[in-house]
């Protein structure tokens, strides 16, 4: 019990949820929730099935604070009916839920129930992970996982609402291809040019080229442009910029069929980023295809931006998840990010963002924070793996910087990163089909 606890405080750490509680679905679930609360020293809030016709007469015991965020936690969900029933107690007594941590994911609709609702449910373990693990260890044959696999899909408990947009069933948008999502009527064209590209070149790896020099930037489009999808740039770090550099990129994009990102992060009103986008001594506008932004300043951002890169057929990524530690990017903040990002979608084709957190198959989640070993940098970064982005968190191009740019070998680094990426992105499929 008391490991179990563990791995699920462990989950609920590793993708960033912030909390000030924690309760347990009762009953099976409150040991768990007793022992995260005394080890890790959170309050603990207990539900109770049903009202006390004597004492305190309270659904919930346990101080409450109103604007309090509680996590929940379940040993198992299947729809996802129980979780959802706490939420909304512990909601009427006016805390806010946006997550959700299980041991076991059934996969049979909860997530997408409790997704609906804006509860993230983070599992430590899914039923198709633990199928994947018993076959490869010899536990069980094929015919048995097959059979599991069918039992999941036909005892599916909710299909998510037809707001995702997706024609075909929420489990169609999932197994798409990139090249499948690539041709989709309502994909951006940039959307569609880049998933176009992974599909040719069997790359989801973009490097982040975080370096000080315009002749090491330009190396690294030389040596890993055939080995990218995407050449990430900061170009204000670059102590020598001149136009040159700027036109030798461009090139280099088109010769090694690669799309140029700067990873501006424009936050300021529409008229600021406009001349921020359009001029100053970088002229972003003139070079990149692809820029990032925040939505904290409201839509008027993305008008500004959009002013510029529209006619230029450029596109913007939203930031609605970062991979910094206590980042404040959770939440309803995500959610609404993301709903920007749909309102937008003529200049918005996509996400930076720790996982897949829009069901529309034309829009593109990039996730950087990525290396081979989970970790962090003692700056506040935080790494996760090619496979637990790709194919745990459903994210579609892995952003990789010092993975790559600290080895001694960069193109031996890029080739196992592109290698890891690709490999998780098969199994997904696979797993989806
Ligand atoms: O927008 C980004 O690219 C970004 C967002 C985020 O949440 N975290 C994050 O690390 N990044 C960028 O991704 C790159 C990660 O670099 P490494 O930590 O060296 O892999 C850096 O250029 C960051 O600026």
């Amino acid at each position: 019990m008391n490991q179990v606890a563990s791995l699920l405080h462990k989950r609920a750490e590793d993708a960033g949820v912030q909390f000030d509680s924690v309760c347990g679905v009762p009953y099976t679930a409150l040991p768990l929730a007793t022992i995260i609360c005394s080890t890790k020293q959170y309050p603990m809030l207990i539900r109770r099935k049903e009202a006390k016709d004597y004492g305190t007469k309270r659904i919930i015991e346990g101080t409450i604070h109103p604007g309090d965020r509680c996590l929940i936690v379940e040993d198992v969900v299947t729809s996802g009916s129980s979780v959802l029933e706490t939420a909304e107690v512990l909601e009427k007594e006016g805390l806010k839920i946006t997550d959700a941590v299980v041991l076991m994911d059934r996969e049979q609709g909860g997530s997408a129930r409790l997704a609906d609702r804006g509860i993230t449910l983070h599992s430590v373990i899914s039923i198709s992970r633990l199928l994947d693990v018993l076959l490869k260890s010899g536990r069980i044959d094929t015919a048995t996982s097959q059979n599991v696999e069918r039992f999941v899909q036909e005892n599916n408990t909710y299909m998510s609402a037809k707001k995702s947009g997706c024609s075909a069933p929420k489990k169609g948008c999932d197994d798409l291809g990139y090249g499948a999502r690539a041709g989709l009527p309502d994909t951006h064209p940039l959307a569609a040019r880049l998933l176009k590209i992974m599909e040719d070149k069997k790359s989801n790896l973009c490097v982040s080229a975080d370096v000080t020099r315009s002749e090491e930037l330009l190396e690294i489009a030389v040596t890993l442009g055939p080995l990218i999808c995407v050449l990430k740039t900061h170009v204000d770090i670059l102590q020598d910029f001149t136009a040159d550099v700027a036109s030798n990129l461009k090139e280099l994009a088109v010769k090694h069929n690669f799309l140029v990102f700067e990873d501006r992060k424009f936050a300021d009103i529409g008229n600021t980023v406009k001349h921020q986008y359009d001029g100053g001594l970088y002229r972003i506008s003139s070079w990149a295809h692809i820029i990032n932004a925040h939505a904290l300043p409201g839509p008027g951002v993305l008008q500004g931006l959009g002013a510029v890169g529209k006619p230029l057929g450029h596109g913007c990524l939203l930031i609605a998840q970062m991979s910094s530690q206590g980042s404040l990017a959770t939440g309803d903040y995500t959610r609404a990010v993301v709903k920007m990002a749909e309102d937008h979608s003529d200049f918005v084709f996509g996400f930076i963002s720790g996982s897949k957190i829009s069901d529309k198959p034309g829009l593109v989640h990039m996730t950087p924070g990525v290396q081979m070993q989970k970790g962090g940098d003692g700056l506040g970064q935080q790494y996760s793996s090619p496979e637990d982005v790709i194919c745990t968190k459903g994210s579609d191009i892995i952003i990789v910087g010092r993975g790559i740019l600290a080895s001694p070998d960069r193109l031996r680094a890029a080739e196992e990163y592109r290698t890891a990426g690709w490999e998780a992105y098969l199994k997904r499929l696979s797993q989806a089909s």
